[in-house]
């Protein structure tokens, strides 16, 4: 069987990346779009409702368009944009947490989490969910980006020379300092925190890759846990996935004297999670691809969960 997908946004960061990938594979046909036409509303439309599968790599705006432009019942969409990832009638493409796995592969409508929100959901639900860290805990994260995760016209602004030296681009960026990162929302909609996450992300200058890094502190958590103990936890709910690789405990030999190398996961779509710590102190971080587990990878592995085919088919581990 020959599975017809349409690449809505196939010339952007993200479609880019899907359609290189998906060329290479024997059981997919891609549908094609006039350049031309490509925000054109009525040429869309027929490739969108001859697909089996749409993927959706637009702005959210244009996202929620495109979904409306699906008349046919038969056709499944995959939305790679913040539009639908908490809307009730679409499934949270994270198949690594309680039972979206099977959600996934039964889904007309799955939207892929939000680069930044992956990290801290895959750090925490499995802890919230063993009572390890209560629901109502006052969450902080920081997440460090590369910047091709702000699509194409944040790639050019950081690959212009000359914009790049009159714009200081050579120096990290906080960003969102009001705390109100697009992400927030699917983040406590996903790991059940009673409170929003005070969520800090930085951008910074090479292109790809992305690290989350969360304290918690043992003195404020019901059962007194060790690092040890989420470490644990951690590697055990997370044994027999695919992706997710918890890294030994306090991983010192991991880093390169002292310092995390946040890009060694770029081009698979895996996630290396740690935990770091000593007395009161934990550190959880994940490190993963942007445009791998954070974007395009995750994309990809949905599809294949609702193809019902090998998770891995056409991805890196
Ligand atoms: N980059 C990343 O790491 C990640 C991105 N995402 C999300 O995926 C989506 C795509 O992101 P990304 O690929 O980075 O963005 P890009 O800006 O690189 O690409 C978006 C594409 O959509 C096209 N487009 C814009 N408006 C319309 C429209 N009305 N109709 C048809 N096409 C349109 C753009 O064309 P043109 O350039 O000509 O305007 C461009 O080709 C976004 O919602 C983003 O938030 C999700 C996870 C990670
Ligand atoms: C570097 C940078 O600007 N990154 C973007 C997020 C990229 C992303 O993937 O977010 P969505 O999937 O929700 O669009 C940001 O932090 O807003």
């Amino acid at each position: 069987m020959r599975y017809k997908v349409f690449i809505d946004g196939q010339e952007g960061t993200t479609g880019l990346k899907l359609q290189d990938a998906l060329a290479q594979r024997s059981d997919i046909e891609l549908l094609p779009i006039d350049s031309s036409k490509r925000k054109d509303k009525e040429a869309r439309k027929k490739p969108l409702n001859e697909a089996d599968i749409v993927f959706l790599c637009l702005p959210d705006e244009a996202a929620r368009e495109s979904a409306l432009l699906v008349t046919n019942p038969n056709t499944r969409i995959i939305d790679t944009s913040t539009a639908f990832r908490s809307d009730e009638n679409w499934v949270y493409g994270l198949p690594e947490i309680d039972l979206q796995r099977e959600r996934i592969h039964s889904a007309t409508r799955v939207s892929v989490p939000g680069c930044h929100a992956t990290g801290l959901i895959l750090s925490l639900r499995p802890l919230i969910d063993a009572g390890i860290v209560p629901r109502d805990y006052p969450v902080t994260c920081t997440s460090i980006t590369g910047y091709s995760g702000a699509g194409r016209n944040g790639i050019e602004e950081y690959e212009n020379p000359a914009l790049a030296v009159a714009k200081q681009l050579n120096v990290p960026r906080h960003y969102s300092l009001q705390r109100n990162h697009k992400h927030i929302p699917e983040m406590q909609l996903l790991t059940g925190l009673e409170y929003e996450p005070s969520f800090t992300p930085v951008k910074a200058s090479f292109k790809q890759g992305i690290a989350t890094s969360i304290p918690l502190f043992s003195r404020l958590l019901p059962r007194d846990s060790s690092a040890q103990e989420i470490h644990e936890v951690l590697s055990v709910y997370y044994e027999s996935e695919p992706f997710v690789r918890v890294m030994p405990y306090d991983s010192q030999p991991y880093l390169d004297d002292g310092h995390f190398l946040l890009t060694a996961c770029n081009n698979t779509n895996r996630l290396d999670l740690f935990v770091f710590g000593h007395d009161d102190k934990i550190n959880i971080m994940a490190r993963y691809d942007n445009l791998g587990k954070g974007a395009s990878g995750a994309a990809i592995q949905n599809l294949n969960l609702m193809l019902g085919c090998d998770e891995r088919y056409s991805l890196q581990v």
